[in-house]
């Protein structure tokens, strides 16, 4: 099983530059030299018959590694123009040297976009602008190139980072929109999460040599983990029995939300559960046996009805279809108090955010798992603050609340006390309703067949995103929830 890859701060990967530097002994510039070869290697190999290459170089050494990206087309004999965003004459050091290079190599360095021929499709852009030093409201002149860059009919190659992605956050306002992207020395946060996945395309990392010794110095923002790295279910013995893989008890389906609640206990027995019980409205009952047969299913009318159902299950989800009336909240203040794990989402989350049920509630054995808006409601603040940075978003929750926080996205971040991992998840196909449910169920029956909370999310996240992109290959459009059922049963193993 492979290790998690460490995702790094901005400030971290120029912390690694320099290391790498000092530990290969070799002046900056070869370095720069060493990533612009890194970069053009794959560039060329995708994209060797390309008509021609456009440059678009910024003021900083990732400018200066555009320009070596030119020097090195230009070697090759392909027409290649460079469009200076800052004029050379304002560059320093390393990007100058670069610059200097790329006229050596007879580069036509244009410092005006309209004396840019514009791209057609047998144009490839190379997106220079901007690295790990973009701080701050994006300059109009910068801004301007990205978005030339972006009306671009032709591919579309980043140096290290997408032009206007924040690298730490993920965040973008406006940022250039890359087929790949090469990354240097250390994975940058911002790739991963946020905007960055839809903003990156395919990512290629390249450590240029930096030492893994430097790498292990530095503290990660956010461990990723993926399918190689990801804990699984151990083999089941031959004389199993269904006690030994939990009782998980699901709590909602408010009026007209019978689904919901339905697909939570369908996906958590498609992950493996040994017993499902359903406590929802009485009219919801006859469709949950008729749909899902194996599923014990209760009608409670208050929480007083709930109470002794709390006791036999080893794992409680409370939310799917809860909704937020009186009888919603009944439920929740009473399974919120019972004495086994508890997977909270959707409204009762919103009903926690509120703060009148189990106010001021921390516990160590619950898993909350927020999307974007949940988590801001939980915090007390906007939407936009959680996008702006949704590992600090994460953290913040979990901090309040204690437990296990999933906070999902493209990037899908689990909080913990051991600090924060990342599971790149799923597709826009996912993005209707039910697909939160089936994550609750899954990460229940992963709880109750006795992975810890952090590894039960872990392995959720990452299961309910890849049976989503499998169910996906027939198409992105009209995916529904329950297409993803098989495939969970298929990969949960
Ligand atoms: N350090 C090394 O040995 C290597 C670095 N690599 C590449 O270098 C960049 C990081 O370079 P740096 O000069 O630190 O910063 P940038 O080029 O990313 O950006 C600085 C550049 O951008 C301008 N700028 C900053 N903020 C804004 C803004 N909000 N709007 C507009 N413009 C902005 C600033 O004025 C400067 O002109 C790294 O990403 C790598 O690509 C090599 O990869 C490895 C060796
Ligand atoms: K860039």
């Amino acid at each position: 099983m492979d290790t998690p890859q460490p995702l790094y701060s901005a400030e971290s990967v120029r912390e690694l530059d320099r290391q790498t530097i000092a530990a290969l002994g070799i002046p900056s510039i070869q370095l720069m030299k060493r990533a612009a070869r890194a970069a053009f290697a794959h560039l060329h190999r995708r994209w060797g018959d390309i008509g021609r290459i456009q440059v678009f170089c910024g003021g900083g050494n990732n400018g200066g590694d555009g320009y070596v990206i030119a020097a090195l087309a230009a070697q090759k004999k392909i027409p290649v123009t460079v469009f200076a965003c800052v004029d050379p004459v304002q560059l320093k050091g390393d990007a100058r040297e670069a610059h200097a290079y790329a006229c050596r190599e007879g580069v036509q360095v244009l410092n005006s976009l309209t004396e840019l021929d514009s791209a057609d499709g047998d144009t490839l852009i190379v997106d220079a602008l901007l690295g790990t030093g973009f701080s701050g409201e994006l300059r109009p002149d910068v801004g301007h190139a990205i978005e030339r860059i972006r009306k671009s009919p032709g591919p579309v190659f980043s140096v290290d980072i997408p032009s206007g992605l924040n690298a730490d956050s993920g965040c973008a306002e406006l940022a250039v929109q890359a087929d790949m992207t090469v990354t240097f020395i250390g994975r940058k946060l911002g790739l991963y999460c946020g905007r960055g996945p839809a903003l990156c395309g395919e990512v290629i990392f390249a450590d240029l040599g930096a030492p893994v010794s430097a790498q292990q110095a530095l503290q990660p923002l956010v461990q990723r983990y993926s399918a190689t790295s990801i804990k699984r279910l151990s083999a089941r013995p031959v004389d199993s029995f269904k006690n030994l893989f939990g009782h998980i008890l699901v709590v909602g389906g408010d009026n007209g939300f019978g689904g919901a609640v339905l697909m939570a206990a369908q996906s958590s027995a498609r992950c493996g559960a040994g017993l499902i019980s359903l406590a929802t409205r009485p009219e919801h009952l006859t469709a949950a046996l008729t749909r899902c047969p194996e599923v014990m299913a209760h009608s409670v009318i208050s929480g007083q009805e709930l109470e002794p159902l709390l006791e036999g299950p080893d794992v409680i989800a409370v939310g799917p279809g809860l909704g937020r009336s009186p009888w919603s909240e009944q439920l929740l203040a009473r399974a919120g108090r019972a004495q086994v794990p508890l997977v909270v989402d959707a409204d009762a989350l919103n009903i926690l955010a509120g703060g009148r049920v189990l106010a001021g509630v921390k516990r160590d054995d619950w898993v909350l798992t927020p999307h974007v808006g949940e988590a801001a409601r939980l915090l007390g603040c906007d939407t936009k603050e959680v996008l702006a940075d949704p590992r600090a978003a994460a953290v913040a929750v979990q901090q309040k609340f204690s437990g296990v926080v999933i906070l999902k996205g493209a990037g899908t971040l689990v909080a913990h006390d051991g600090g924060v991992d990342l599971i790149n998840s799923g597709n826009p196909g996912m993005a209707s309703g039910g697909m939160g449910d089936l994550l609750t169920g899954i990460v229940a029956a992963l709880i109750g067949q006795h992975l810890p909370l952090v590894e039960a999310a872990r392995l959720a996240v990452w299961l309910h995103g890849e049976a989503g992109d499998r169910a996906a290959e027939e198409g992105l459009r009209g995916l529904l929830a329950t297409d993803l059922l098989p495939w969970i049963r298929r990969l949960v193993d």
